[in-house]
């Protein structure tokens, strides 16, 4: 197809966006990389693999069979790691160890294997479960076997009845002294494990949790490695049936699969034993903490933040470009229409989702640093910071997969009609995003998690106990508000979320408190003040959040013209969120209405501030076309090519008149002949 100047307009508005960017692009990259070697390294990274054509699809996922695209997704999955084991010089770009899990979750992972990877429960969950919850023996014996892709596993824990309440699991694994082995086995229907990634056709093992029972009591979920094919044939074992759950709403080539056991028998050893044992006749070892026997979730709700943040940066990225492209209406009438980015209520969709990127970012890093500095602490035996740790990972999974979500579907909406094309990869983004807020913790389930956690800590605090750092505001002190009223600086705005969290905590304890005064037993309290209870719990999160973007940007070495930009952002963070739930902040005293009506103005100005250097921000994000993968997003603009491209590839175009005509149409258009 010829050019048109339509398409010259597209790539030449794209150009002058890009002129007036006001800071270092490079410097943000660098930054939201971890450094300068970060980003040659992932550059180069992604230069290997993405020039390797056995990473490119003959056509475009949605027009093969559910089989078909399951293949496709395997074979490169299949290939990464073989390319992973079998160079050198790929394995020392990544990183030996942990690189292979690295690579795959990487943008550029999960855009080579778009449509879902088999294999990503072996890497997320089967082998943490190992490292973290075997004993150095049980490292030794799978860890190897596992990395090479020997094996293949995934975690299952999640059953067609419970997938909340794990004390409700029904799988039972039972100690046999006579043979010292456990039986595995499903009693009802409801038992069946049902959801696990990878499970229904790929993996050969997995890790189970299920309720240990040795001299006659239960013990409580335990995770055990069973495998559950054999390993020369792929085939299901004696005692296992194994299946796929069928189509989903997204991530259609994971396989989540469902399993039960009849009698299934595993060797005692089998049983991870880091934490807890049972021993050779059947006595029980306790763990110092039972929860540690979840730990697997706590890490992958850390790592699922750096996931959602990368989907909502490629969605934001997709959504910025076609907005500085995509001219529509007249903001002047008689003038040129302009790009839609020059609407304001455009850039209140956009600019705050591009903030948000940098919230999480700052967030999540901080989260990572508390697992490391508390999964240390936790070997050398102390587990005192096991709840802060599970409330922040909790918490920030919670946050960072719902504001995602809606910013993903935001940018699709911000794309108008376009945005609802497949070719425009807003659909996948957003239905691998959404799946984010349901696994690995249900998110109202998640923020009651944090909930119980603030409830607890305020009650202690007011006994005089000492609190941890993130709750630490819970501590009563002397009323200090009335700097906020006449200062609206950053540091006055994170105060005032601070402000409003321990008001809104103190409401829901009292009224907590109340019920169960009146004779209330305090779970059905605790259940008649939930919906307070999980919206205290998002604004102590966004508060934290906010304190990291805030303390993040200040920290960041970068030059001035950078850390300016990255401010207005902050900026606009904070005033986004403080008016978009402005009852919180007016209820505790912590705003008066007039700083609302200054916030509202400030935020005018700040979207037309920010807006000169949107595309210069989203290009810092440094995604390359094959990762962003959208017909929209594309970094020369050509946009509308691109789309009439993609659509050329269509099936249903390939004969002008479909055979369906012919056996459906046909008949019917004439049968009045
Ligand atoms: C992601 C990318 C990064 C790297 C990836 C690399 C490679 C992969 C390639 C690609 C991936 C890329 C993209 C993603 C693609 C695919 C998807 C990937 C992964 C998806 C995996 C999803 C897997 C799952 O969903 S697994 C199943 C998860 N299930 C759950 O989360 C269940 C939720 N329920 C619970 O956790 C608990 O039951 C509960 C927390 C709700 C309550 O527990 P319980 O009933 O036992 O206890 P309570 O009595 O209520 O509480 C007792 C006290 O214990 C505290 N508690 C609870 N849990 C913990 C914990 N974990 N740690 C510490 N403390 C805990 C609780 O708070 C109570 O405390 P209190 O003091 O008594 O109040
Ligand atoms: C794409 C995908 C991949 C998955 N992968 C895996 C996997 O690899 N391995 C695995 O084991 N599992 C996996 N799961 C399962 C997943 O972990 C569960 O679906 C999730 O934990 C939610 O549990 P549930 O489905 O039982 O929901 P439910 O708990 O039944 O939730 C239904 C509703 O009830 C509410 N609710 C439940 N309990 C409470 C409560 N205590 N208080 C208030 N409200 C409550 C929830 O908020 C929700 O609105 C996966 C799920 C999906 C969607």
């Amino acid at each position: 197809m010829a050019k048109t100047s339509e398409n010259h307009q597209c790539m030449d508005d794209l150009k002058a966006e890009r002129e007036r960017c006001s800071f270092n692009k490079h410097e943000i990259t660098t930054l939201l990389d971890g450094g300068e070697d970060k980003t040659k390294q992932r550059r180069k990274i992604e230069k290997v693999f993405l020039s390797d054509p056995e990473f490119l699809d003959a056509t475009r996922p949605e027009y093969l069979s559910h089989e078909d695209r399951y293949a496709n997704e395997l074979r490169k999955a299949c290939h990464m790691i073989r390319k992973f084991n079998e160079d050198e010089e790929i394995q020392q770009l990544v990183g030996q160890m942990d690189g292979i899990r690295t690579l795959m979750g990487s943008g550029l992972g999960v855009a080579l294997t778009k449509d879902g990877n088999p294999l990503a429960l072996h890497f997320i969950m089967f082998m943490p479960s190992i490292m973290g919850q075997g004993t150095v023996e049980q490292q030794g014996e799978w860890m190897g076997r596992a990395w090479s892709g020997e094996i293949i596993g995934t975690y299952a824990q999640t059953e067609l009845g419970h997938g909340t309440f794990l004390r409700g699991l029904e799988t039972t694994a039972t100690y046999d002294p006579s043979t010292e082995e456990f039986v595995l086995h499903s009693p009802t229907i409801t038992s069946t494990k049902w959801w696990p990634g990878g499970l229904g056709k790929t993996a050969n093992y997995a890790v189970v949790m299920a309720q240990l029972y040795t001299r006659g009591r239960c013990h409580g979920p335990h995770p055990f490695i069973v495998q559950l094919r054999d390993e020369e044939t792929h085939q299901s074992l004696p005692g296992v049936t194994l299946g796929e759950i069928g189509p989903r709403l997204g991530m259609n080539t994971n396989d989540n699969g469902f399993l039960c056991f009849s009698h299934h028998r595993i060797p005692r050893t089998h049983l991870l034993m880091k934490h807890s044992q049972v021993l050779q006749d059947g006595t029980y070892v306790r763990p110092a903490n039972d929860k540690l026997a979840y730990g697997t979730m706590v890490f992958v709700r850390v790592a699922i933040c750096f996931d959602t943040y990368r989907q909502l940066q490629r969605a934001v990225t997709i959504a910025t470009r076609y907005s500085a492209i995509r001219r529509q209406s007249e903001l002047v009438p008689g003038q040129p229409e302009p790009q839609i980015l020059e609407y304001q209520t455009q850039q209140y969709k956009i600019l705050p989702l591009i903030a948000t990127v940098f919230g999480i970012h700052f967030a999540a890093q901080s989260v990572w640093q508390t697992y490391n500095d508390v999964t240390g602490s936790i070997h050398d035996g102390n587990l005192d910071l096991l709840p802060e740790l599970h409330t922040l990972s909790c918490g920030l999974k919670a946050l960072s997969s719902s504001d995602a979500a809606n910013g993903v579907e935001t940018c699709r909406l911000s794309c108008g009609g376009h945005g609802y094309l497949a070719s425009s990869n807003l659909p996948r983004i957003y239905t691998t995003t959404t799946a984010a807020i349901t696994y690995e913790g249900e998110n109202t389930v998640m923020w009651l998690q944090v909930a119980r956690y603030l409830i607890k800590s305020f009650r202690e605090a007011r006994q005089g106990h000492r609190l941890h750092h993130s709750v630490s505001y819970l501590t009563p002190r002397p009323a200090s508000t009335h700097a906020l009223q006449t200062n609206l600086s950053n540091a006055a705005l994170v105060e005032a979320f601070r402000v409003a969290v321990s008001h809104l905590v103190g409401e829901v304890a009292a009224r907590l408190q109340g019920q169960c005064d009146s004779g209330m037993v305090f779970e059905h309290a605790w259940n008649a003040c939930s919906v307070q209870l999980a919206r205290c719990a998002q604004v102590h999160i966004r508060y934290f959040t906010c304190e990291e973007f805030l303390s993040g940007v200040e920290k960041a070495e970068v030059s001035e013209a950078t850390r300016g930009v990255l401010m207005r952002l902050c900026r606009l963070y904070l005033v986004f969120h403080i008016i978009g739930n402005q009852g919180d902040f007016l209820r505790s005293g912590a705003l008066t209405p007039s700083d609302m009506t200054t916030l509202e103005e400030e935020l005018a100005t700040l979207l037309a501030a920010l807006r000169p250097d949107a595309v210069s921000l989203v290009d810092s994000f440094d995604i390359h076309d094959r990762i962003l993968d959208s017909t929209l997003g594309c970094w020369d603009g050509n946009v509308y090519e691109r789309m009439f491209e993609e659509a050329k590839k269509s099936p249903l175009n390939q004969k002008d008149v479909p055979d369906a005509y012919y056996k459906y149409l046909r008949p019917l258009m004439k049968a009045s002949l």
